[in-house]
């Protein structure tokens, strides 16, 4: 069973400990990446990297700019600073363009909409892929993968997104996502309101999509269960990066709180 942190108040300085490397040829590479809510800074300028095939966790209480970070990468809020996606720099206020490049986003509370059944879900998803028979044989393609990731979706194809399960539901936010053909997969919370079982079987399949190739930045409350799967981590306070951790050298819920209450 894993442990959720709670959320402490924390000073944003002087975290102790490890500070990992980043990776020698980043794909996503953000510099001085900040954001603000109309005149609220609620991320201070910070650098953030994924390397090829990586899987960085985002990590931090309540209100610490997780979801903020993952935002101000796909320019859905104002922000000061660049982003660069394989070697080239991002729109800002076009999330859109960003998402057209595979830089694709489940968000937190899934977003997928209720009423429509899941294969019309997953079906939006696949609008990156465009018009013509090419188009259709690749979205057939990735379907019959995502239905070997999520057997569940395929039993419920005809049914009504919004009365699954709170996890099968998430099954297809990320499902949706798999469909526009993702180079980097970003995930809001993926776990928020699942049992600790349902939780950990969607981490043990982002690992398996994170060891087929594909980047995943996974922003988490469950520390201990995503670090498991994280090549780094930044640990983010009061709208701050605290530390970036290395995963192999942070592993008990005991040294993970020094980083929550330093
Ligand atoms: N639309 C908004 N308008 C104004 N302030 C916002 C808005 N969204 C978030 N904030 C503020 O920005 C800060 C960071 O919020 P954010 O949602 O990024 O935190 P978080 O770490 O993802 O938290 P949680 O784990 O609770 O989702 C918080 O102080 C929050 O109140």
């Amino acid at each position: 069973m894993t442990a959720a942190f709670r959320s402490p108040a924390v000073s944003p300085v002087a975290v102790p400990g490890p500070s990992a490397s980043g990776p020698a040829a980043p794909v996503l590479a953000a510099k001085g990446l900040s954001a603000r809510y109309g005149q609220v800074q609620a991320l201070a300028p910070l650098d953030f990297e994924v390397g090829s095939g990586e899987l960085v966790a985002v990590l931090g209480p309540n209100g610490a700019g997780k979801s903020t970070l993952l935002r101000a990468i796909l320019g859905l809020v104002a922000t000061g600073g660049e982003v660069s996606f394989q070697g080239t720099v991002l729109p800002r206020r076009n999330p859109a363009a960003v998402a057209s490049r595979g830089v694709v986003l489940v968000p937190e509370g899934r977003g997928i909409f209720g009423p429509m059944t899941v294969a019309e879900n997953l079906e939006l998803g696949a609008w990156s892929l465009g018009g013509g028979r090419r188009s259709r044989v690749a979205q057939e393609r990735r379907l019959s993968w995502v239905f070997e990731l999520f057997p569940r979706l395929k039993e419920r194809l005809g049914q009504t997104a919004g009365s699954m399960s709170g996890g099968e539901q998430q099954m297809l936010a990320i499902g949706r996502a798999l469909m526009a053909d993702p180079k980097i997969l970003l995930l809001d919370e993926p776990s928020l309101g699942l049992a600790p079982r349902v939780t950990e079987e969607i981490l043990e399949t982002l690992g398996v999509l994170n060891r087929s190739g594909l980047p995943v930045v996974l922003v988490e409350q469950r520390a201990p269960s995503a670090l498991k799967l994280a090549n780094r981590a930044y640990l983010l306070s009061l709208g701050r990066l605290a530390a970036v951790l290395d995963p192999r050298e942070v592993q008990s819920h005991d040294q993970l709180a020094q980083y929550y209450f330093a």
